[in-house]
């Protein structure tokens, strides 16, 4: 799905999008409309459709990806993510409490093994892995420092099983 134009919020009272610079910049991001606890389920990941790898896709298997078509469009990777997206169960979930106000991210290696559009992280974290390019191209002792998908696990294990 390509940037949204100030449509209705897909998720009000959960989280919206704070839009900011222009399309090209990418700096919008999406911010937490009341408290969460961790472990917490934000939302349910609904309205999925299959896709090619973009800037926009999350990776849901080893071959397969899809568009979010939702604000979620809106969620920034961080290196030290306030949320994780569980593909088995299709949803969004806090990984630590979040307070209203609060940015809500996740870790893109978690569900992207080479990922579409590369980029140098602003997260500012202490772990900060700097170029965020996918799972396939970060060493297993770092991502072993992050809540993972499935399917990344698997490639991981078969990336390092081939070394
Ligand atoms: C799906 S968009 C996320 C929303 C995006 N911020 C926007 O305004 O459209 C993914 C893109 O946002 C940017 N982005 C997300 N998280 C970032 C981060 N931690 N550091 C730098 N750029 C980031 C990158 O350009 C990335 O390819």
């Amino acid at each position: 799905m390509q940037q949204q134009e100030q449509q209705a919020p897909s998720h009000p009272g959960l989280f919206k999008v704070l839009r900011q610079g222009d399309s090209t910049s990418f700096s919008s991001k999406l911010v937490a409309e009341r408290d969460f606890k961790k472990g917490e389920t934000i939302a349910d990941l609904t309205g999925l459709t299959p896709g090619p790898k973009r800037y926009s896709s999350v990776q849901i298997s080893a071959t397969e990806h899809v568009e979010l078509n939702s604000d979620l469009l809106y969620l920034n990777h961080s290196c030290d993510p306030s949320t994780y997206l569980d593909i088995t169960k299709r949803a969004i979930v806090a990984l630590k409490d979040i307070k209203q106000g609060e940015e809500l991210t996740f870790f893109y290696p978690s569900t992207e093994w080479d990922m579409a559009q590369v980029f140098d992280c602003w997260c500012g974290a202490d772990k900060c892995v700097g170029k965020v390019n996918g799972a396939r191209h970060t060493p297993t002792e770092v991502l072993e420092q992050f809540t993972l998908s499935e399917h990344i696990i698997q490639l991981i294990k078969e990336r390092d099983s081939n070394q």
